[in-house]
C-alpha cells in the first residue's frame, strides 16, 4: 500500500465540522484510495510519495448525480429554434432515440468516454449516467451495459418517455414488466420523468407505477420532477422515499414543506434552464426551508449539452441566489446524498480521496471565472 502526501494547498474545503470552514495552507494524505489524514502542512506526516499543489485551492471532487451521456445524434438546430422563441416540450427525445438505436456499440462508447473524460477535465470524480434514450428492451439494456463500463451509479430510465408509435398502457406495461426485468441487473437506481403537463412523459398515477415496480425490483428512486410546470413529481418522490427528485423548477408551497420533512434531496439542474431559457429554481426557497440541495449537469443532447459543474456552480451563484460556498456543497456533499453515498462529497478521513483542483487561490473562483477551465479532477 503506497501512501501519497498533497501538500501545497492553499485553500482546502473538507466539509469536516470541526475545521470551522476552509483549511488554509492545508495538505492531506491518501493510501488505498481514501484519505488517511487531513490537516495544515506543516503538521503533515511523512508518505511514500508527495505532490505539491503550488498553492492551489482544493475541493472534493464534484458529484455529478444525473447525466445522460450514452447518446448518438445532434439536436443543435432544436436549439438554435429555442433561442429563437420555440419551448422545449420532451419531443425531441423521440429524435436521440432514434439515432441511438442506430449506432454501434462502439459508437457510444466512443461518445460516452468522451464525455467522461470531458466532466473528469473539469472536475467530476463521480458520474451518475441514465439510460432513457433505448426506450425498447434491448436498447435499454444496452445503454446500461455500456454505461456501466463508465460507472456504478447507472440508472434506468425506460420511463423517459413513451415512444411514438406505441400505446401508452402497453408502453407501461412493458417498462413495469419484461424491460425492468432485463434492466435491473444492471442498474442501482430508477428514474421517470413525471410531468403531467406533457404528451409524452408521465403522470403521477403512471410514475406512481413505474416507481413502485422498480422498488419492487430492488432499484433506488429517482424522479424528474416539476421541470415543465408544477405537479406531482416533487410529492410523490418524498412520499415513495426517492433518493433525489431532480429539476424542481417549477415547487409549490407544499411541495417545499414535503422537502423539507423527508428524505429526499431537492437536485437542481440550472444548465437546463440556461439552455431552455427558462426560469430558474428557487434554490435560496428551498435552502432556507432546510431542504437538502444538489446541483448537478443532466449532460443530455436536448436540455443541456453541458458536462461543466463549474458551469453549473456559477449559474447557481449568478441566477439561483447561492453563495459560492452553498453552490459547492451542493456541486459535491449535496450530489453524494443524492446518490446516498457517505464516501463521497467530503475529504473528511475515511472518504475516497477524489478531489477538484482548482487553479486558483479560493473556492469561490468557480463562480467568479465563469467559462474559464480552472477546475480539474484527480483521483489519488
Ligand atoms: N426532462 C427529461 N429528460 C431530459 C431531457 C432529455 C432530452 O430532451 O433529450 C432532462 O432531464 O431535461
Ligand atoms: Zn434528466
Amino acid at each position: 500500500m503506497t501512501s501519497h502526501l498533497v501538500t501545497g494547498i492553499g485553500e482546502l474545503v473538507t466539509h469536516d465540522e470541526r475545521w470551522g470552514g476552509p483549511l488554509q495552507d492545508a495538505a492531506l494524505v491518501a493510501e488505498d484510495g481514501r484519505v488517511v489524514w487531513v490537516g495544515r502542512a506543516a503538521d503533515a506526516p511523512p508518505a511514500d510519495r508527495a505532490t505539491d499543489l503550488g498553492g492551489a485551492a482544493v475541493v472534493p471532487g464534484f458529484v455529478d448525480s444525473h447525466t445522460h451521456l450514452v447518446f448518438a445524434g445532434d439536436r443543435s438546430a432544436e436549439f438554435e429554434a429555442r433561442m429563437a422563441g420555440t419551448p422545449y416540450t420532451g419531443g425531441g427525445i423521440a429524435t436521440t432515440v432514434a439515432a441511438t438505436r442506430a449506432a454501434s456499440d462502439d459508437e457510444l462508447r466512443a461518445r460516452l468516454r468522451a464525455l467522461a473524460d470531458e466532466a473528469r477535465a473539469q472536475g467530476t470524480t463521480t458520474l451518475e449516467i441514465k439510460s432513457g434514450y433505448g426506450l425498447d428492451v434491448e436498447h435499454e439494456r444496452r445503454l446500461l451495459r455500456l454505461a456501466r463500463e463508465v460507472t456504478d451509479e447507472t440508472t434506468f430510465l425506460g420511463a423517459h418517455v413513451v415512444p411514438p408509435g406505441i400505446d401508452r398502457g402497453d408502453y407501461l406495461a412493458l417498462v413495469t414488466g419484461p424491460m425492468l426485468a432485463a434492466c435491473a441487473p444492471h442498474a442501482r437506481w430508477a428514474d421517470v420523468f413525471c410531468e403531467p403537463g406533457s404528451p409524452v412523459a408521465f403522470d403521477g398515477d403512471e410514475a406512481r407505477a413505474v416507481l413502485g415496480a422498480a422498488r419492487d425490483a430492488g432499484l433506488g428512486l429517482r424522479v424528474h420532477g416539476n421541470q415543465l410546470g408544477p405537479g406531482p413529481g416533487v410529492r410523490l418522490a418524498v412520499e415513495l422515499g426517492a433518493a433525489s427528485v431532480d429539476h424542481c423548477t417549477f415547487l409549490g408551497d407544499t411541495d417545499v414543506a414535503a422537502l423539507a420533512e423527508g428524505d429526499t434531496v431537492a437536485t437542481l439542474l440550472p444548465g437546463v434552464e440556461f439552455s431552455t431559457r427558462s426560469p430558474y429554481p428557487d434554490a435560496r426557497r428551498l435552502l432556507d426551508a432546510g431542504v437538502e440541495v444538489a446541483l448537478a449537469s443532466d449532460c443530455n443532447p436536448g436540455t443541456c449539452f453541458s458536462t461543466s459543474m463549474p458551469l453549473m456552480i456559477a449559474l447557481a451563484v449568478r441566477e439561483m441566489g447561492m453563495t459560492s460556498a452553498e453552490a459547492v456543497r451542493a456541486a459535491t456533499l449535496g450530489g453524494a446524498r443524492a446518490l446516498r453515498r457517505d464516501d463521497l462529497g467530503h475529504l473528511r478521513v475515511g472518504a475516497r480521496a477524489h478531489l477538484a483542483v482548482l487553479d486558483a487561490p479560493s473556492h469561490r473562483h468557480l463562480a467568479y471565472r465563469p467559462g474559464v477551465p480552472i477546475a480539474r479532477g484527480m483521483v489519488l
